[in-house]
């Protein structure tokens, strides 16, 4: 959920008001009459409520001081700074780096926000005393994108929340259920590779891919998927990219996670959120319309689905959300809980991964000797001919590093979702009053130059440990921030894992990233508003994989098997054969035994069909014909190969009509020379014999 976690860092450049304060003044950036009024009222307002509601003064603040921090002025406290400074995020971290602190203290209106970038201070408020800085602050985003407080991570601590966090551990985030869910993600990975390969072999681009919208809209798509069983709302795009749709549905999510957290003067001020003087809530009401304009028809047809009886097995993640049942066996959550907390595990998604990779691939192509090497892991834990699978994601160490630099470098939001305590306490010496927001800097964690050598540097080697241990993404004691620690940490550590892994492994092992032909680099400047890069990546990519797929495809067996060297003399069919012997079983020879095999040149599949109807597999372990081999050396995919091997030719088959093409009589069916592959490749004619729209969506 690190996402919204982005939300909280950043101010929107659409701020227009400026205040400056030696004199007090409010500028109006864009129109000072128009805003004048609001200032007038804005005055008012907080002085009639600083007349009710006096700060709370605590025995305790006695005996600590609060944390250091810039003087704050009477009643609106640090908050014309916060408007003056933007982005506030910069504006934090600059005056911490001034005042040379790890831990401060800014007064919002009558809430203390406490920034940290220490990792031991962190794990003070995280784990030490967690129970009392797990509750979350109640603000217009949150508001909005929760649906009045119905979800988990943007709800103050409470029955809603922990009803919310069990549901989604045990029924949606489970190990059971990411296993349920595996084909699902495994769909979007190929579509990934489909997509950007499309993108490559775009003449109109040059090869020339966008980056940001194919590591997003995998993000995007991964969740759709998961949720809707759908990864289009409409018909996506010929080429595998996205619809106009599903662009307004991803805006939409990004949008809210900008907004969510943006210090708006309202969030510590809470009657001024019905002036909406920063404009916020009326770009946040848009945003979470139109990601609730896509998914809420889908949600309500499935309840009908269900209520009708026209659903009966569950296929996606809506499905169990719509059947979870309380003790009374009513339906435990209601349309409106489901709908909120869709949206909120759609921006849970899709930020963190896609930034992370975007980041890394930016770095790695300046630095090319990591894409090498993440390369050679790819290549030797994988093969060159398949795609990297989940399986493999732990054996891929190095590319893993490469994430995890990314998040420590480059987070999607400068501060972790804020944490507010429910009662006084004191942490690294000094006073948190309850209330207080605490926001762990992403940021500042990552770059603490006292954890981290040369913090600046993207060098994911550092990650690597001595012993070879397996690198993973989270990082509990917070020396990064990734999906944090304690009762508020992540709940989708391991499907944020793996969506982030899987997309930096494929689009590592499937292309050949390198710069665009006008370019000397890629620059590597942050946007100015958040964290992004400024600009979004644009890479040329190659297909790597191609080439060594076409020889598999040309060359499927070899004349022998691999050798087999024995490793002692002995004797085998009555005749010596010596340690250190090679020996080549013949594929062509026993595939085209005629004592095993009668007219063995003709290709004749129905001899091997079988009298009693029985499945006809590929393997064939007693050599009569050279598929997998057997024994120890035998191959170890042969589920894998088999599958593909009959998928290939089966939809060949089934999506065309083949024929000669028109200058030919017949196929020319000469072996070359040096291999056991046509002399020429198969040229065919093929005509499209299904529904055209079968052809146009991978
Ligand atoms: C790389 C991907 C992800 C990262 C880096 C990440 C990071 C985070 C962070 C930093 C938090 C806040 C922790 C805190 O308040 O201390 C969080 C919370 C959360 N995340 Fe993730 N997240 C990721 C993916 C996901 C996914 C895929 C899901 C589910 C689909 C998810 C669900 C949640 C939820 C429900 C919470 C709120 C927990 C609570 O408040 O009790 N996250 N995540």
């Amino acid at each position: 959920m690190k996402n919204i976690t982005s939300a909280i860092s950043f101010s929107p450049s659409s701020q227009t008001l400026f205040y400056d304060t030696l004199d007090m003044a409010w500028v109006g950036f864009s129109s000072t009459l128009f805003i004048f009024p609001n200032i007038l009222l804005l005055i008012a307002t907080i002085f009639f409520f600083y007349a009710k509601r006096k700060p709370q003064i605590n025995e305790k603040t006695k005996q600590f001081s609060l944390p250091p921090g810039p003087k704050a002025w009477p009643i609106v406290g640090n908050l014309p700074e916060v408007i003056q400074n933007k982005p506030t995020f910069r504006w934090i971290h600059k005056i911490m780096e001034q005042m040379n602190v790890e831990i401060t203290c800014l007064r919002l209106g009558n809430v203390h926000v406490i920034p940290v970038t220490s990792p031991e201070i962190g794990l003070e408020f995280l784990r030490k005393q967690d129970s009392i800085f797990s509750s979350r602050p109640f603000n217009m985003g949150a508001d909005l994108t929760s649906g009045g407080y119905l979800t988990t991570a943007l709800v103050p601590f409470g029955e809603q929340w922990k009803k919310m966090k069990k549901i989604l551990a045990s029924e949606v985030l489970s190990p059971e259920k990411h296993r349920w869910l595996h084909g699902k993600r495994a769909d979007e990975a190929d579509h990934l590779v489909h997509y950007v390969y499309n993108q490559c072999m775009n003449s109109v681009t040059g090869g020339v891919v966008n980056v940001r919208i194919a590591t997003q809209h995998y993000c995007g798509n991964v969740i759709r998927k998961m949720i809707f069983n759908k990864r289009f709302f409409g018909k996506g795009m010929a080429d595998g990219g996205p619809g106009v749709e599903e662009e307004e549905h991803l805006e939409g999510l990004f949008t809210i996670l900008e907004y969510l957290n943006s210090f708006s003067v309202s969030d510590y001020i809470p009657w001024l959120r019905r002036l909406d003087l920063d404009g916020h809530e009326k770009i946040m009401k848009k945003a979470v319309a139109s990601v609730r304009k896509y998914n809420d028809p889908e949600i309500d047809e499935r309840i009908q689905q269900w209520r009708n009886g026209a659903k009966k097995e569950q296929e996606d993640v809506l499905d169990v959300l719509v059947m979870l049942k309380d003790k009374n066996d009513n339906p435990l959550l209601s349309p409106e809980e489901i709908k909120a907390q869709i949206v909120e595990l759609m921006i849970a998604t899709v930020d963190n991964p896609s930034n992370a990779v975007e980041w890394a691939i930016a770095e790695m192509i300046n630095q090319p000797e990591m894409l090498q090497r993440a390369i050679e892991e790819l290549d030797s834990v994988v093969g060159k001919n398949r795609l990297v699978q989940e399986s493999n994601l732990s054996q891929l160490n190095y590319v893993k590093a490469c994430a995890r630099e990314a998040f420590r470098l480059h987070p999607f939001a400068p501060f972790n979702v804020p944490h507010v305590s429910i009662s006084d306490t004191t942490v690294a010496g000094y006073f948190i009053p309850k209330g207080s927001h605490v926001l762990l800097s992403r940021r500042g964690l990552g770059r603490n130059p006292k954890v981290w050598e040369e913090p600046l540097k993207f060098k994911p080697e550092r990650h690597l440990k001595d012993d070879g241990s397996g690198v993973v993404l989270a990082e509990p004691n917070l020396r990064l921030l990734s999906f944090s620690t304690g009762r508020r940490g992540c709940s989708g550590v391991t499907l944020g894992s793996t969506i982030t892994t899987m997309l930096l492994a494929r689009l590592l092992q499937g292309f050949t990233w390198s710069l665009p032909p006008t370019m000397s680099s890629i620059d590597l400047t942050e946007s100015v508003d958040n964290l992004f890069l400024a600009k979004p990546l644009l890479a040329l990519a190659r297909p790597r994989l191609a080439e060594k797929l076409e020889a598999f495809r040309l060359h499927p067996v070899g004349p022998f098997n691999i050798p087999h060297v024995s490793i002692s003399d002995t004797t085998v069919a009555g005749y010596f054969i010596p340690e250190g012997s090679h020996i080549l079983l013949s594929s062509q020879g026993i595939g085209r035994n005629p004592k095993i095999w009668e007219e063995p040149l003709k290709f004749k599949p129905e001899r091997h069909l079988k009298d009693d109807g029985s499945d006809v597999v590929l393997d064939e372990p007693n050599l009569h014909l050279f598929s997998f081999s057997t024994g120890r050396r035998g191959c170890p995919g042969v589920t894998l190969g088999s599958a593909m091997t009959t998928m290939l030719l089966a939809r060949l088959l089934q999506g065309f009509t083949w024929s000669l093409p028109p200058t030919m009589s017949s196929i020319n069916l000469t072996e070359s020379m040096g291999g056991l592959s046509l002399e020429k490749p198969l040229l065919a004619l093929a005509r499209p014999r299904l529904a055209e729209n079968l052809y146009t969506s991978p």
